[in-house]
């Protein structure tokens, strides 16, 4: 049974990923391939728990430190319970964010050492990493309005413009440092062409 691929859908807020994973996962299912879709925080019953608690705006203030061990925390239940399982399988794994998220918010937007993300990621993935990273990237102004169009906020959508500039700077960072596996998407075109570039950084990896 050859291992199936991991892909990871990554970028700020509102830039289409929600939107863009039900794409993808019909792409691949067209071709044959049998596809987990999961998210980050989240994927396990734990880590969802885990995930309300961070984006629950509502409890005492987290610490960055507590922060960044909640996301390597859930990481690690969601590594162990489906996505390891499934690529052994053979399935692929769809994953809305993954650790390029961690580099970006804890790393980009809260100032965390890289070094101690770095260690984390090592710790807690061992040698798994995405085989293919699409980042849809767009201004910040632009998803964030697609975003507030929606209405409530979690306790990270609601922080200001400079931390989300932050974000996208890191997450351009990590697709110049990693250019063979991340594909970098232009997210404020129309969702057809948007799509259409997702098509094709797909038919490279397949
Ligand atoms: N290319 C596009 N052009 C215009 N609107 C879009 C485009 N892509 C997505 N949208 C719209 O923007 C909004 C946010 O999209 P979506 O929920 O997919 O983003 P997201 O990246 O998953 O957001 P979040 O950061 O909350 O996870 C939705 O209303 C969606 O229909
Ligand atoms: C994996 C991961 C996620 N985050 C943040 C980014 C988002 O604001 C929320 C998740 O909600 P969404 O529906 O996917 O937009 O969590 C983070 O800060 N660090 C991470 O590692």
């Amino acid at each position: 049974m050859n291992r199936g691929k991991f892909i990871t859908l990554e970028g700020g807020e509102g830039v289409g990923k929600s939107t863009n994973l039900d794409f993808i996962r019909r792409s691949l299912e067209r071709q044959g391939m049998s596809v987990v879709v999961t998210r980050e925080p989240g994927g396990t019953e734990l880590a969802e728990k885990i995930r309300q608690l961070l984006l629950d705006n509502n409890t005492e203030s987290i610490t960055p430190t507590a922060e960044l061990l909640m996301m390597f925390a859930a990481r690690s239940q969601h590594i162990a319970h489906v996505i390891e399982p499934a690529l052994q399988q053979g399935r692929w794994v769809l994953c809305d964010r993954f650790t390029d998220a961690t580099f970006a918010y804890q790393g980009g937007g809260r100032g965390m050492d890289l070094q101690v993300i770095e260690w984390l990621e090592r710790c807690v993935q061992g040698d798994l990493r995405p085989d293919l990273t699409l980042l849809l990237d767009a201004p910040v102004e632009i998803g964030l309005r697609r975003v507030r169009q929606r209405g409530d906020f979690d306790r990270f959508e609601q922080e200001k413009s400079d931390f989300f500039e932050r974000v996208r700077q890191s997450y351009l960072r990590q697709a110049q440092l990693y250019p063979s596996r991340f594909e970098v998407i232009d997210a404020s075109q129309a969702l057809d062409q948007v799509q259409q570039a997702v098509a094709v950084a797909l038919s490279a990896l397949i």
